[in-house]
């Protein structure tokens, strides 16, 4: 009876009906019934102990007055023969009021647990339509610096400074890009750039005088750009990479040129040196063709 009436507990904790419930002659049935509001209650089988301690089946309805009667008794027998069940004497459940609402009954147990919310809401609709992402976007490179606003420095490189090491010198005062620009501008003496031993029009530069021109025993030093020889002693002073980097190319025929390809292939030599032009490079039997009349037409 104890166990039928847990169910029928549990069942108004969960609402779930018990299979039971509508069984034709299930006990549950009977209670349930009795629950809502049925005139019949269901009998409860006691019994009570006489003097000799035998059992007695108690009259339907008797049971609480057999109960009292039996507690109110004292055992002449007690120590000789063993307490009754204690199930015999435990009172019936209390019966709810048949028009009362049915109310969670307070109990020991602890409510069935509540499943913990999953961290992860299910994919709504718009997620699930999305996409997977295309093989293209997996290619795509990372944006580029490059598109960073350029600066304001009159370098010329086209280089971040950052991106690779310098070999800038300090140079002296008055030697600034700026101040070579204005030299070339304006020159002291019309054979200053070009140097004092050259005529006012364009020579023919046979190899061994561009050897000649080596920069060294105060000579000046020559290089040449794309079969032009220009002077680059009135530029020494004024280039960022130093005077000894500029000197590896004098005198030379090939050195040079290949040497400014390689640092600074950016950087615009015929117009830096236009005003420093001597002439072009020729080959040794080519010296005195056409008196050097000729060079006139490269201007
Ligand atoms: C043998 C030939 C040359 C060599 C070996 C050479 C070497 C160098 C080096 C190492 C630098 C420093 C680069 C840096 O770290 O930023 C430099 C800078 C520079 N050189 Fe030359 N150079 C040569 C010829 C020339 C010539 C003939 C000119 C002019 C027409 C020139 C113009 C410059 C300029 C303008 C810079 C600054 C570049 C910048 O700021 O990005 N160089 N050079």
């Amino acid at each position: 009876i104890i166990y039928r009436y847990q169910s029928t507990r549990h069942s108004a904790w969960t609402g779930i009906q018990d299979p039971g419930k509508s069984g034709a002659g299930s006990p549950i049935a009977e209670l349930e019934d009795d629950d809502d509001g049925a005139k019949t209650r269901p009998e409860i089988p006691t019994f009570t102990l006489d003097e000799e301690g035998s059992n007695k089946d108690a009259a339907p309805g008797d049971t609480q007055k057999d109960i009292q009667a039996t507690k109110s008794k004292p055992s002449s027998r007690l120590g000789t023969s063993p307490p009754p069940p204690p199930s015999s004497i435990m009172p019936p459940p209390p019966r709810p009021s048949p028009n009362a609402k049915r109310k969670p009954e307070p109990s020991l147990m602890p409510p069935p647990p509540i499943p913990a919310p999953t961290p992860r809401a299910p994919p709504t609709l718009s997620t699930t339509l999305r996409p997977p992402p295309s093989t293209a976007s997996t290619l795509r490179a990372p944006p580029s610096r490059s598109l960073a606003p350029p600066t304001s420095s009159l370098s010329t490189s086209t280089l971040s400074p950052s991106a690779r090491p310098s070999k800038k010198v300090l140079l002296d005062p008055g030697h600034s890009p700026l101040d070579w620009a204005h030299l070339t501008a304006n020159p002291p003496t019309p054979t200053f750039l070009r140097g004092a031993e050259v005529p006012p029009q364009l020579i023919r530069v046979p190899p061994s005088a561009l050897k000649w021109h080596n920069g060294r025993k105060g000579r000046d030093a020559w290089g040449v750009w794309q079969g032009k020889v220009y002077n680059l002693t009135p530029y020494m002073k004024f280039h960022p990479g130093g005077v000894g980097e500029l000197m590896r190319g004098a005198g030379k025929v090939v050195e040079g040129e290949k040497l400014f390809n390689e640092k600074h292939p950016w950087v615009s030599w015929e117009n830096m040196l236009g005003e420093c032009l001597v002439g072009i490079l020729v080959s040794e039997n080519e010296v005195g063709k056409g008196e050097g009349n000729e060079l006139e037409e490269m201007d």
